[in-house]
């Protein structure tokens, strides 16, 4: 099985042509793979996605030792030929039939790699790995490895020596290091998917299986598991957990939803009961959109609070997602959350246009999300469809630095490049204008009332400078940052105020969370503060009600229990009307007509 490291020696090469992410090149390098060697797959294993992620992260992050290695052993002078490959066979080479230039003949030629990145994840395999190279020893490139093995295992024990390196993990990239012990302190999240079951019956169901809940902030091995106080829904598990987790029968059913915390947080915002002006109200019909869903983890978090909350009969979520390959993630992850509607049940199955669904598929899904494959900033906001929407997300696409645990070549790279620091700024200033020209279409929905912004990304560049930017936009006129009583308030990190012009009730409005948090822990445990890098501000469109929206902090902490009050007094109120309203049922109809809804602003 060498298929893997050919893809994952083109993932390096063009991992060495342009900055983006592992997973990104990856998923290119599949498709391209899959597309060019289609009609010779009947005798070809696929490649695995996961491993040939974790084979390129795990080369790259050896790659000085193991450039080294080879290097000095002379091991690509001396078998240049093995290292040779010509492209893979494919049904019409093996016909005779001459290929043409790529696409002209509806197929691609097979890109070939380098020597040099196929010797680099051979060589990883063969001297890093716990596990044995897949590709048979008779492939040229390993049995030319394999020859000098001797050789390479020596010079491997002189780097080791000279590195001081007890251990291979110490040769391994520093930055990647610290990536990795920020990563293991995050406890296995996941969140309890309110379509399938609800949070109460599925603690129970844990407890009933040996699984005890702690209050505890470190999580150790064990069975052990914490509600988290900032969600509900939202349980930590230690990260020894996850196979079990994987395992269980909820997690199999779409109960289980492994979901980093920080992620759970837009939907959450979005759908605040205690909010001013929350979106869902005495069962009012609700239609929100996701501007950016795929892969679907914040569309389908969206759907279960619709679940159980007054909405859940008359709510409808618009997704939106750009990218084919991640439109088709999106479909099926909704459909194992249950979240999608039963209008999409043409997109099940193997995506849009492909292969028709069961008769009885439309009849089992009874969610609330209708993913559409268009660009967002494509759609037309005074268009009839979307007159109702009265809330969005958006979480675009950054840089993804935030995420801990899976290496981005940009920032890897910034150590041996003068120039990096110039492309990451170019870099950034892209993905921020970007970002900003997606607000400001969000804006133009007439009737929009609260829109979530977010991103996994630990720059300001795309965070609090994206909010304020965004405040100073010509149409976000009556628009302003929710308050923090607004944006998860028991979360203690905050946005930058210098990020923010000094304004500290806009930077506490916003949530910031610190990749891999700020406690450190013993091997093995976990700290219920450690998630993803990730930045959420919420913006609201009306007149500000809260003080807290243009207080000092102190100021802000006065309003923010003055204001829970006042939210539980309106609840009261509503439980009266409503109790009224029953009482009256019996009574003759009114003769008034009733009040129209309210005017868009
Ligand atoms: C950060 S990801 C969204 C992650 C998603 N919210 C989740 O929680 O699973 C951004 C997504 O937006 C998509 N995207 C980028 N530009 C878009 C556009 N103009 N319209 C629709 N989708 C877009 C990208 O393809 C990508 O899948």
């Amino acid at each position: 099985m060498s298929d893997i490291y050919l893809c994952a020696a083109l993932a390096l090469d063009a991992l060495a042509q342009r900055s983006t992410s592992i997973h990104a090149v990856c998923a290119a390098v599949l498709a391209a793979h899959s597309k060019a060697t289609a009609d010779a797959a009947s005798t070809r294993r696929p490649v695995d996605a996961r491993r040939l992620t974790a084979l390129v992260a795990n080369t790259l992050s050896f790659r000085k030792p193991l450039t080294a290695i080879l290097a000095s052993a002379k091991t690509l002078q001396l078998e240049a030929a093995a290292f040779r490959i010509a492209p893979p066979r494919t049904h019409a080479s093996a016909k005779g039939k001459e290929r043409q230039p790529d696409g002209e003949d509806g197929a691609a030629t097979p890109a070939v790699p380098t020597p040099h990145s196929l010797a680099l994840v051979l060589l990883h395999d063969i001297l890093l790995s716990s596990t044995r190279p897949s590709a048979s020893v008779n492939w040229p490139p390993r049995a030319a490895l394999e020859r000098h093995l001797t050789r390479l295992k020596s010079e491997l024990a002189r780097l080791r020596a000279k590195a001081g390196a007890a251990s291979l993990e110490e040769l391994r990239d520093p930055e990647e290091r610290r990536q990795r012990t920020l990563a293991a302190r995050c406890p296995r999240w996941v969140r309890v998917n309110g379509r399938r079951m609800a949070r109460a019956q599925a603690v129970e169901l844990l407890a009933q299986q040996g699984w005890s809940e702690t209050h505890d902030e470190v999580l150790r091995k064990g069975k052990h598991f914490l509600v988290t106080p900032h969600l509900p829904d939202v349980l930590a598990f230690a990260g020894s957990s996850t196979s079990q987790l994987l395992a269980h029968p909820l997690y199999q059913d779409g109960t289980f939803i492994l979901q980093d915390l920080a992620s759970c947080f837009p939907a959450s915002v979005l759908l605040d009961q205690d909010a001013a002006a929350p979106l869902i109200c005495d069962g009012e019909p609700l239609h929100v959109i996701d501007a950016t869903a795929a892969p679907g983890n914040k569309t389908g978090h969206l759907s279960a609070l619709l679940a159980s909350s007054a909405a859940h009969a008359s709510s409808k979520v618009s997704a939106f997602e750009l990218a084919p390959n991640r439109f088709r993630t999106l479909v099926s992850q909704l459909s194992r959350a249950g979240a999608l509607a039963p209008t999409s049940v043409h997109l099940l199955k193997s995506g849009p246009g492909r292969g028709k669904p069961k008769p009885d598929a439309a009849a089992k899904l009874a969610g609330a999300v209708s993913p559409r494959l268009a660009d967002f900033l494509a759609t037309d906001p005074l268009d009839d469809e979307w007159q109702d929407v009265r809330g969005m997300l958006l979480d675009p696409s950054c840089s993804g630095s935030g995420i801990v645990g899976r290496m981005e070549v940009a920032d890897a790279e910034q150590e041996e490049e003068t120039s990096s620091e110039e492309t990451q700024a170019t870099r950034l200033a892209s993905l921020a204008a970007f970002q900003l020209s997606m607000i400001d279409h969000a804006l133009q929905f007439p009737n929009l009332r609260r829109l979530v912004y977010s991103t996994c990304s630990i720059h300001a560049e795309e965070n609090e400078r994206v909010a304020i930017a965004a405040l100073a936009l010509p149409r976000a006129g009556g628009w302003r940052l929710a308050p923090r009583s607004e944006v998860v308030p028991t979360w203690p990190g905050r946005g930058r105020p210098e990020e923010c012009g000094g304004n500290t009730a806009y930077a506490e409005g916003m949530i910031r969370c610190d990749p891999g948090g700020s406690v450190d822990v013993a091997p093995g445990e976990v700290h219920v503060g450690a998630t993803n890098g990730f930045f959420v501000a919420c913006f609201v469109r009306g007149e500000a009600d809260d003080a807290a929206s243009d207080a000092e902090p102190a100021v802000a902490e006065a309003a923010l229990t003055g204001k829970r009050k006042r939210n539980k007094e309106k609840k009261l109120k509503q439980k009266k009307r409503k109790r009224e309203a029953e009482a009256a049922k019996d009574e003759p109809p009114p003769t008034e007509a009733k009040p129209k809804r309210r005017a868009p602003a």
